[in-house]
């Protein structure tokens, strides 16, 4: 070929080349500004033999603005890097339907670089690309939707007055808060609530004045319950509670008086001073119902009695609960005074040692002096203090108060005794006790080997290696430990040998009978033989006659508590009896049967 024709031809050739190449250019000039100026983000990456996506290969200027990150920055992310743990989990999911089916529209949350989320919705397609798959997502940001969702979802299930949850939320939440009780045999109560002489406010001061009053009490309402509580209006006057995992009747009867109170302040509304008050019925799940139809139904029931009995009160559905429910709340209220007001005092009950015939110990027992209602038994208000959870601060006070009098006993020169005190279930489990006893002791004065703690089997039953540790703290700070009631509760005898026990105690309720009953005689003597052997003491409480005595003697218990000896004295008649055996031996007692107190 001449060369003047090959030279046309190449530069024909170079000049196709480039217009080509300028074509090409173009066209992923074409697609790059398509790609950077479409409305939504897109991200491209690689899917890995094991179905996992890589780090993005390639983001659109629209991810990187929306999300806040630079080009290159966004490129060394994957994609669970930029949303929140919910959409992390839903992709695992949704990536197996997209392998499969190629492609796949997904809901779910990005999260921005300065941490805002963006709900957005995912378009996805899988594409073969240079022998691997890559799969191209594109975002669409649907926050103005979901806004406007919510806003609709919030107005179909909120009271517009008040944005209360209203009637049909209500009953929703009912039913799942229903599910989950009886799933977890919980109980679960109801509350219907009425304002009392409300009509005569919304008609003499007008709707507007009514509104403001119902807006106000929702208000107060709301603030005298958890967040996990349900309160609702169900229309009018008429609002209605759900209080999940209600323990006792008490906790729900005092919930009820709460909101009683809370609406007795007056309301401030358009320059008038307005009082109302409320009516207040109760149901629970599962003894007055188990659909919530019927719990409400009976709530209002309850209610309307409420309003009989002459309104501002509460009464439960079941009506034999209700005097025993305002005993226990008024009783509640009582004790908290009580511990305020100083009504509450320690009796000690002598023990005595078997071998020597002398008092080596004191129990304390706390007794509650009412005004009124005279002396208290601990029976009555120690579970009262739990529940309440005064047991913190009134086992606190017992603690002191018995190691306070121990060591002042020892300071006016009688012989050093133990005094033991009694720690309840909750009190163990509840409070910060090693610093308890350990305070008591500092500011007391009192040296630990002249304090023993009284347990009871549930304690030691309940969490065992929780316990064990308490219990070595305990002992490590030179406190002596002993079982309460022991052979009433738990049987369980296997970890007595677990446990840095000094002494174990019998249980009045065997030893009453250990001369008429053969079981009991044969249990007291089992358990003696049993502590003895794992090297502990044993004392038996509730000794009250001298056949009792004979017995525990000759069965080897080491020491005794009960009326043939003393009933439990004020700390002053306790003081007295010292004095008075301070030289003598209580032996004359054990041989003759005399009792004192
Ligand atoms: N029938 C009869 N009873 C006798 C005799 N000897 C002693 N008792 C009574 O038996 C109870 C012994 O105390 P407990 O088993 O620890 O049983 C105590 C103890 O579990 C609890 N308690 C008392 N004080 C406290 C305290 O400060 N804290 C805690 N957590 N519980 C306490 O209340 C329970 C009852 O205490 P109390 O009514 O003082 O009743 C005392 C005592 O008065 C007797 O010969 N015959």
């Amino acid at each position: 070929m001449p060369a003047i024709e090959r030279e046309l031809r190449e530069a024909e050739e170079r000049r196709a080349r480039r217009q080509a190449e300028e074509a090409l250019r173009e066209r992923e000039e074409k697609y790059r500004l398509l790609f950077n100026n479409a409305y939504d983000a897109i991200f491209l990456n690689a899917v890995g033999e094991d179905g996992s996506l890589s780090n993005f290969l390639e983001v659109n200027d629209v991810a990187c603005q929306r999300m806040g990150y630079g080009r290159e920055e966004l490129l060394g992310k994957q994609p669970c890097d930029v949303v929140d743990e919910e959409s992390a989990q839903k992709m695992m999911g949704v990536m197996r339907e997209l392998l499969r089916q190629g492609h796949t529209t997904f809901e779910m949350t990005l999260t921005s670089k300065g941490g805002m989320r963006i709900p957005v919705e995912i378009s996805a397609h899988v594409f073969p690309l240079g022998g691997s798959r890559v799969v191209l997502s594109i975002a669409r940001d649907i926050t103005e939707r979901k806004r406007a969702e919510e806003i609709i979802w919030h107005q179909a299930y909120h009271d517009a007055l008040t944005g209360l949850p209203n009637r049909v939320l209500f009953k929703d939440r009912l039913e799942q808060a229903l599910a989950y009780a009886h799933r977890h045999q919980q109980m679960l109560s109801v509350i219907f609530l009425d304002l009392d002489r409300f009509k005569t406010i919304n008609d003499t001061l007008g709707h507007s004045v009514g509104d403001q009053l119902l807006q106000a009490v929702a208000y107060r309402l709301t603030k005298c319950v958890r967040e996990e509580d349900t309160v609702a209006r169900m229309g009018g006057d008429e609002f209605t509670l759900i209080l999940p995992e209600v323990t006792h009747v008490e906790d729900a009867a005092k919930i009820a008086q709460k909101l009683i109170d809370a609406l007795k302040p007056p309301f401030y509304i358009d320059g008038y001073e307005l009082y109302t008050s409320t009516s207040i019925g109760i149901a629970f799940y599962p003894t007055d119902g188990e659909e919530p139809e019927t719990l409400l139904k009976n709530a209002d029931t309850a209610m309307y009695r409420a309003k009989d009995q002459g309104r501002n009160n509460f009464q439960l559905y079941a009506a034999e609960m209700n005097s025993l429910s305002f005993e226990r709340l008024a009783l509640g209220n009582m004790l908290r005074k009580a511990l305020d007001q100083e009504e509450l005092l320690v009796h000690y009950q002598p023990q005595v040692d078997l071998d020597s015939g002398e008092i080596f110990g004191m129990e304390a027992l706390v007794r509650w002096q009412h005004p009124e209602l005279g002396l208290i038994s601990p029976l009555q208000f120690i579970s009262l203090a739990e529940e309440t959870g005064l047991i913190g601060a009134l086992g606190e006070w017992v603690l002191r108060t018995a190691c306070a009098q121990n060591k002042a006993w020892q300071l006016a020169g009688m012989p050093p005794l133990r005094v033991a005190v009694n720690l309840s279930a909750r009190q163990f489990k509840h409070t910060p006790l090693i610093d308890t006893v350990a305070h008591v002791l500092e500011d007391t004065g009192l040296d630990p080997q002249y304090l023993e703690l009284e347990l009871t089997e549930s304690i030691v039953a309940e969490n065992v290696e929780a316990t064990i540790t308490t219990l070595r703290d305990l002992k490590a700070m030179g406190v002596q430990l002993s079982i309460d009631d022991f052979g009433t509760g738990y049987s369980s005898l296997s970890y007595l040998k677990r446990f840095p026990l000094d002494m174990l105690k019998i249980d009045q309720s065997f030893v009453h009978h250990i001369n008429t009953d053969a079981d009991d005689a044969a249990i007291v003597t089992a358990v003696i033989t049993l502590a003895h052997s794992l090297k502990l003491k044993v004392i038996a409480e509730g000794v009250q006659t001298e056949e009792q005595l004979t017995f525990l003697r000759a069965q080897r218990c080491d020491k005794v508590q009960g009326n043939l000896f003393s009933k439990p004295l004020t700390a002053e008649e306790f003081g007295k009896l010292l004095h008075k055996k301070k030289e003598e031996r209580w032996d004359g007692l054990l041989t003759k049967g005399v009792s004192y107190g």
